[in-house]
């Protein structure tokens, strides 16, 4: 140990707290036995309790309970699954005031890994302002280094930062002197709409000019001249024949902080486009996150790093020491990899229409991974240790040392980014991001944790980072698609929680990780529900016990229980009862089309049929629809397979449940509501809950509406599903 490391002399006040709700977990406990004594029950009648045979068509009524039997199974093993994420939460508490006392301004190095891959999608104002926010946090501006990796390969996106590391020169003093909180000169300008203070005037014009000046070179396509003039190195490295897939390595320091002049004004600030060949693959994000460590371990090497996308910016200057509070601490803290922040967004209306906030998942289940040794990776707002995602085993002694031995020439450093450079290393498999899954930090985050490491859940009243969400429905499948299929991957693959982690993590853990592991198979027993119920309820099968029978108490029960509880969780974590709404019909969509598609990726992944891709979410929607999504109005518009799907599901269930409820007033003795009550229930909330699809479908003129394609096969397929199964 060098002397260097003097200042980190073991301090025995801990930096943090965590804390449990011990009679909130017991009273959760006791309800959730109860549930689970119905489930049980449940499982029982399908196996023991004769169904009542028609005798013209038994077979098929015993296969149908059969099918019902299995959904059931799949529904409670799930359910016992996802317990494991209520089971023991913990929330923490750090001290940062005592981190301050501790460390003074001599904190260690922190390399802030940004992310962008399209200057269409992800426009370059809005990545600047990410970079900004974090050139900004409340850290001491020489021991903090911002990269951007842009796998765009695009002259406007290096342009803007440019633009942004002139600015940063008047935007990080003016931060740090005026206390100005967000630090996003986008977010801290909407948050200041009516009225600036007369100190933030000066900024504020500078920073429209420069907002102005970058839209404008993104509009026209064109980087301005004296840009290029002033920045010759750092543009002279785009040929006239670069795309974005194909071209060499474009490394610019920007502002670097080695140097004594910059000093303790603005953070170092890196440019990186790793090279690209199309015979090379390029493994998307985790490629451009591998080429970041290995060049910034030559640049600043910071000790701790930070991953952020490029539409999160930071809310909150406090996160970077919040985060240290929990790695630095000298007690329980040596056991922590990393600390997780909650993906939050700042562009979602009030009842959230597309359940895209996750609101019990980040107030609620990640708390409760945490107490069984930690939340997943979740690919940004997340504080590593740099030698851990490089591949340091738990027990291993850290370096610490961050001196950079020598500064090397730019050329070397920009071999570490080549194509070639990961050939024959573990770069990809032991060391760095994995490669080849769709959701490479889940599995990142699980193999950090299954070689002994914990990891931390940290989700401050004040939002540390905020994003941009998908907005329109179709986006929104997408994503979740990529999601669910990259969980299911992981479940299959070597690395799967069940027998990669068996013994290396806790049970509590491995369950933790199948909750979304799951989502892609449970999209099988939600079909199997919505389609068969309304099937049978015009069929006149009856699928449930009688209303009159007792066997009735534990489906009610489950049911009721199961909603009555999600609806008060979702109002604790904030939420609205239209908002509880809304995420009750995406949680059926989401089954019914992205999981099933991500189901079906997979299967065919698995038999060598298609290859994982990476479909970048949009960052800015189109106006006509932005307006849309204001209103709440679900938003159709494309032509997408899945759209299919759920039009076809929605109008097979319409049409049942019309047709059933014609018979039912026609009929003089309700005969079928005795036998079939709890189908008519499922199948009318199912009518309710696909009220805003109806709309689209039928009513609607505007853009947004289901296009008239998929409206006509919708009704053709569901009907001719109808007269199919009439004529069983
Ligand atoms: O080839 C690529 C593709 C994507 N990205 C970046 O990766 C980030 C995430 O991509 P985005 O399209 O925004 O995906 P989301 O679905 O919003 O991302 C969520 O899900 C991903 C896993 O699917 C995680 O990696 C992300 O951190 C998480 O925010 C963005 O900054 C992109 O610029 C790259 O750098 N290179
Ligand atoms: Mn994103």
């Amino acid at each position: 140990m060098g002397k260097q490391d003097d200042r980190f002399i073991p301090v025995h006040e801990p930096l943090f707290e965590t804390k449990r709700r011990i009679g909130t977990v017991i009273a959760y406990r006791v309800f959730s036995a109860s549930v689970f004594v119905c489930i049980f029950l449940i499982w029982f009648y399908r196996v023991f309790v004769p169904v009542e045979i028609d005798e013209s068509r038994t077979g098929l009524v015993r296969l149908l309970s059969l099918v019902m039997l299995f959904a059931e199974i799949y529904f409670g093993l799930y359910w016992v699954v996802t317990q494991s994420s209520r089971w023991n939460p913990v929330w923490r508490f750090t001290f940062a005031d005592r981190l301050s006392r501790i460390y003074g301004n001599d904190l260690p190095r922190l390399d802030v890994f940004i992310c962008t891959a399209d200057p269409v999608i992800e426009p370059p104002l809005l990545v600047v302002n990410t970079v900004l926010s974090v050139a900004a946090l409340d850290y001491p501006p020489e021991k903090l280094a911002v990269y951007l990796s842009d796998d765009g390969g695009s002259e406007l996106t290096f342009y803007a930062l440019t633009e942004a590391a002139e600015f940063a020169k008047t935007w990080v003093p003016f931060c740090k002197k005026f206390n100005v909180e967000p630090r996003s000169p986008a977010a801290y300008l909407s948050a200041k709409a009516n009225g600036l203070d007369s100190s933030a005037e000066e900024v504020v014009k500078l920073y429209r000019e420069m907002a102005t000046r970058i839209e404008m070179a993104t509009t026209h396509g064109r980087v301005p001249e004296e840009a290029r003039l002033k920045h010759g190195d750092g543009f002279s490295q785009w040929d006239f024949d670069t795309t974005r897939r194909n071209h060499g390595t474009i490394l610019q320091i920007l502002v670097d902080g080695r140097e004594e002049k910059t000093r303790e004004t603005i953070p170092t600030l890196v440019y990186l486009s790793r090279e690209k060949r199309p015979q090379h693959h390029h493994h998307f994000k985790a490629g451009a996150m591998n080429a970041m460590l290995r060049i910034s371990s030559k640049i600043t090497c910071g000790r701790f790093i930070l991953n952020l996308d490029c539409d999160m910016y930071s809310n909150n200057s406090k996160s970077a020491r919040d985060a240290l509070c929990i790695l630095l601490d000298e007690k329980e803290g040596k056991e922590i990899a990393f600390v997780q922040f909650p993906q939050c967004f700042d562009n979602l209306t009030r009842n959230d229409l597309y359940g895209s906030m996750m609101r019990v998942g980040m107030d609620v289940e990640f708390n409760g991974l945490d107490g069984n040794g930690g939340p997943l990776y979740i690919g940004t707002g997340c504080f590593h240790r740099r030698d851990v995602i490089c591949g340091r085993k738990y027990g291993e002694e850290e370096e610490k040392s961050e001196k950079i031995q020598e500064i090397s020439k730019p050329e070397m450093i920009k071999a570490l980014a080549s194509c070639t450079y990961e050939e024959n290393t573990q770069w990809g498999k032991e060391m760095g991001v994995k490669y080849g899954c769709p959701v490479e930090d889940v599995i990142t985050g699980l193999a950090i944790q299954c070689r002994g490491w914990k990891s931390a859940y940290l989700n401050p009243k004040n939002k540390a980072f905020l994003g941009v969400a998908p907005t329109n429905l179709h986006q929104t499948l997408v994503q979740l698609r990529r999601w669910s299929e990259g969980d299911f991957q992981i479940l299959l693959s070597e690395y799967s929680p069940i027998w990669y982690g068996q013994g290396k993590i806790s049970l509590g853990l491995i369950l933790g990780y199948c909750v979304y592991c799951l989502w892609a198979p449970s999209s099988v027993p939600v079909l199997i529900y919505s389609v068969l119920t309304p099937l049978c309820l015009i069929k006149g099968i009856p699928l449930f016990p009688k209303v009159s029978s007792s066997w009735c108490i534990p489906f009610g029960y489950v049911t009721v229980a199961a909603n009555v509880y999600s609806l008060a969780e979702f109002l604790w974590c904030g939420g609205t009862f239209r908002g509880w709404w809304n995420e009750q019909r995406m949680w059926l969509y989401r089954r019914t089309s992205s999981y099933l598609f991500g189901f079906i990726d997979t299967i065919r992944k698995l038999l060598g049929v298609s290859e994982s891709a990476f479909v970048i979410t949009a960052k800015v929607a189109e106006e006509e629809g932005a307006e849309r999504y204001k209103e709440e109005v679900m938003e159709f518009g494309v032509e997408s397979p899945m759209f299919l799907l759920l039009g076809t599901l929605g109008m097979l269930n319409l049409f049942c449940f019309a047709a059933a409820v014609m018979r039912l007033l026609t009929s003089r003795d309700g005969g079928d509501f005795q036998t079939m009550g709890l189908q008519f229930g499922i199948a009318g909330a199912l009518v309710v809950i696909n009220w805003p699809l109806y709309e689209g479908m039928l009513f609607r003129k505007d853009k947004g509406k289901m296009p008239m394609s998929v409206t006509v096969k919708s009704i053709v397929l569901a009907l001719s599903a109808c007269t199919c199964f009439a004529f069983l």
